[in-house]
């Protein structure tokens, strides 16, 4: 095993903190004070900057709505700024040791370079946590005031990953909304999709930040997420139950409020 990464998760993690300066704001006037944390930072304010006049942060110049919206994790920052073979590296050294603790010899031919394929292969996993919203809407809103009826882009199929037990859990994401006046691209909704899904992720939660951010970009009547989900961790692990789903519904606006609308909504999935 290399010798030359000995440091603990924790210590890895400390140092990239400390080299990077991620956390601490560079117009903090305490700059020794690592404790001011802002994980968002103004040069990730500044991705925004293409977005039409509605979309530019109203209030806080440092946070953009926007980006809060892209609803980053707590070392997000740090991912972004490490350079990518760092991280393949640090997470390797840490495969490593677990592939010693499992059992295995990490230096046997065929294990050799499995902690580097695990750990790019966990960076693939994650890469939601590198993406914004804003890059991935790509002013992608278009002014349409004849849509006010609902429209479904069903079944996009998504993979993601427990936060409960890291391994994936994956399905079908469907979503229904109501325009008014504006409408998106309908791409989008995948790209949205697949930012929230490549992260640690619960089922209940990846419906809730789909709902808010499609209520948030267009304000429409209403939303409604549904997703059909197979885990992982209740088929290969745990109770062991192949072939079971979990199907879970987010609605905001109409769809909340409004039982007819709901019907009409499950009526056209049927077709
Ligand atoms: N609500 C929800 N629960 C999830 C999701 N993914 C995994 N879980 C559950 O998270 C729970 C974790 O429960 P714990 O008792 O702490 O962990 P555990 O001992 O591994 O639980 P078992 O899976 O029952 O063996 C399990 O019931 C999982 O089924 C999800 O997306 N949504």
């Amino acid at each position: 095993m290399s010798t030359q990464h000995s440091d603990s998760l924790e210590d890895t993690m400390y140092k990239l903190s400390i080299d990077k300066k991620v956390f601490s704001h560079e117009d903090d006037e305490d700059t020794n004070n690592s404790t001011t944390l802002t994980p968002f930072s103004s040069t990730v304010a500044s991705s925004t900057t293409s977005l039409s006049k509605k979309l530019l942060p109203k209030k806080d110049p440092i946070v953009d709505p926007l980006t809060q919206l892209s609803q980053p994790g707590g070392n997000t920052q740090l991912r972004k700024e490490t350079p990518q073979s760092e991280l393949v590296s640090k997470i390797s050294h840490h495969i490593s040791q677990i592939l010693t603790l499992v059992g295995e010899d990490p230096e046997r031919e065929g294990l050799h370079d499995t902690p580097a394929r695990y750990a790019k292969a966990m960076l693939h996993f994650t890469k939601g946590y590198e993406e914004e919203i804003p890059r991935v809407l790509n002013n992608a809103i278009f002014k349409e005031p004849s849509a006010d009826e609902i429209v479904i882009v069903k079944d996009i199929p998504f993979q993601s990953l427990c936060e409960h037990h890291l391994v994936p859990f994956f399905g079908t994401v469907t979503i229904g909304y109501i325009p008014c006046g504006e409408v998106v691209g309908l791409s989008k909704f995948a790209r949205f999709v697949e930012v929230y899904c490549r992260r640690l992720q619960v089922q209940e939660r990846l419906g809730n930040q789909l709902a808010d951010l499609i209520m948030e970009l267009l304000q429409p009547l209403g939303v409604i997420v549904i997703i059909e989900a197979e885990h992982m961790c209740m088929i290969s692990r745990g109770v062991e139950k192949q072939g079971s789903k979990t199907v879970s519904k987010c609605s905001r606006g109409c769809f909340k409020t409004d039982s007819g609308i709901r019907r009409e909504f499950f009526d056209m999935l049927k077709n």
